[in-house]
This record gives C-alpha cells, sequence and structure tokens, in this order.
C-alpha cells in the first residue's frame, strides 16, 4: 500500500513581495498569496487529492495558507496539527533585513552561505531585540534551551524530523491523506530527508510558493518518484527560479 503525502509552502508573504529575511517572524499573506493558497485549493480538487488531516507550522502564513486551501476544497473540517517544530527557519539577526541590502553589503559569497549552505547558520538575533521571538508565549512550552536564535538547515532537519517521526509517519501509516503546509526551508528539510538528498546538493534546491507538491510514499515511506510531482509543474519552475534569484534585485 502507498501513502499520500502534500507539501504546501505558504503563498506569497507581505515580506516575499518586499525581499524582507522572514523566518520566524508572524507576517501575513499579502493579496497574491492569498490567490495562490485558493489555486491551491483548485489543484487539489482537480486531483481529487483531498486531505484528510493538515499539519502546519505555528505562523499565520503557513496557519491561512492551509485554512484557503482546504476550504476551497471543502476539507476545512479535517483535524490540524501544529507545531514549532515545521516554523520556516529561524533567520537569527538577518530577520527583518533586506535581502538585495546584505547581498549588496556582505557579498554573494557570504550571502548564499547564510541562504542556502547546510550548515552555516546566520549570525544570532538578541533575545529582546526586535524581530526577537523568545519570549513569545506560543512558544512558552519549548524548552529555552531549544528555542533557537538562528538556524542553518541542519538545526532545522535536526528539529523537524523528530515531528516527522512521531506525528506525521503515525498519519501516514492509519492511510490518512496529508497536508503539510509550512515553509521553504522546513520543507527543504523534509524534502531532504524523503528524497535523501546529500547537503551539498540540497544547496540547489527551492519551493516555490503556493503550489502543492505531490509525494506517492512506498510502504517504507520512500517516494515512489524521487522528487515528487508539482501539482502544476510549469508554475513551480518559474516559481523555483525567482526564489533562487532573490536578493539580486
Ligand atoms: O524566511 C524567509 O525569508 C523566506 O521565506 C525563506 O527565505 P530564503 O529562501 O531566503 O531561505
Amino acid at each position: 500500500m502507498t501513502s499520500k503525502l502534500i507539501l504546501l509552502r505558504h503563498g506569497e508573504s507581505e515580506w516575499n513581495s518586499k525581499n524582507l529575511f522572514t523566518g520566524w517572524v508572524d507576517v501575513d499573506l499579502n493579496e497574491k498569496g492569498v490567490g495562490e493558497a485558493k489555486n491551491a485549493a483548485a489543484l487539489l480538487k482537480s486531483e481529487d487529492l483531498l486531505p484528510t488531516v493538515v499539519h502546519t507550522s505555528l505562523l499565520r502564513r503557513a496557519i491561512h495558507t492551509a485554512y484557503l486551501a482546504l476550504d476551497g476544497c471543502d476539507r476545512h473540517w479535517i483535524p490540524v496539527r501544529r507545531s514549532w517544530r515545521l516554523n520556516e527557519r529561524h533567520y537569527g539577526s538577518l530577520q527583518g533585513l533586506n535581502k538585495a541590502e546584505i547581498r549588496e553589503k556582505y557579498g554573494e559569497t557570504q550571502f548564499m552561505a547564510w541562504r542556502r549552505s547546510y550548515d552555516v547558520p546566520p549570525p544570532e538575533i538578541e533575545k529582546d531585540g526586535e524581530f526577537s521571538q523568545f519570549n513569545d508565549p506560543r512558544y512558552a512550552d519549548v524548552p529555552a534551551d531549544e528555542r533557537p536564535l538562528h538556524e542553518c538547515l541542519k538545526d532545522v532537519v535536526a528539529r523537524m524530523l523528530p515531528y516527522w517521526e512521531s506525528d506525521i509517519v503515525p498519519d501516514l501509516k492509519d492511510g490518512h491523506t496529508v497536508l503539510v503546509a509550512a515553509h521553504g526551508n522546513s520543507l527543504r528539510a523534509l524534502v531532504k530527508h524523503l528524497d535523501d538528498i546529500s547537503d551539498d546538493d540540497i544547496a540547489g534546491l527551492n519551493i516555490p510558493t503556493g503550489i502543492p507538491l505531490y509525494y506517492e510514499l512506498d510502504e517504507n515511506l520512500k517516494p515512489v518518484v524521487k522528487g515528487g510531482r508539482y501539482l502544476d509543474p510549469e508554475a513551480a519552475e518559474a516559481g523555483q527560479k525567482a526564489v533562487a534569484n532573490q536578493g539580486k534585485k
């Protein structure tokens, strides 16, 4: 028996369009992002891929996207599970800063090391800084020494995988069609795991906003088709290029 897993990065956010590093800052979708989330619903419906359970992060852009995508295919009533472990990568002291300005100031190599290297985290954020979430009540249950002040992708893999194993895998094994509505880098971490992508090669993988990526998984929860399948491959390719080029304008 195979399992059905749908990964969905939130639609474009207010800060995506302003080209700002976002990370754990809780910004909402912009109008385009709302449209993308509604379009994701249409894509799911057209393939009869109707989720029976949804997992989201604790950030409103993913929560809002999940709601719109589910509402649009009449699945607004399914069980929802949320975890900080699906949050975007914590972008440390870069949160709130403009990507093009950071690229200009530090150069392409450092900029890309912070964005896409596997194990170079951006600088730590000050705990009480303007864009810090250290004292946000939604993370009160996360032990203080596990509440990140910055993260590289390796850190995201380390905090996301326990949730995959403890909460998502059991739903897949129970036969659910699982929707994971999350973020560019938490989904890169999950795709790295699913497709067994090397630490070097993951640098080249970008996830577009708002386009469902469907994986059929075998009994060992390995993809039947490596890389899965975007429900709108053309739009996904354009979206991936746009993400790759962020900071260049
Ligand atoms: O947190 C952010 O700024 C993004 O949404 C993900 O950014 P990245 O593609 O620059 O890693």
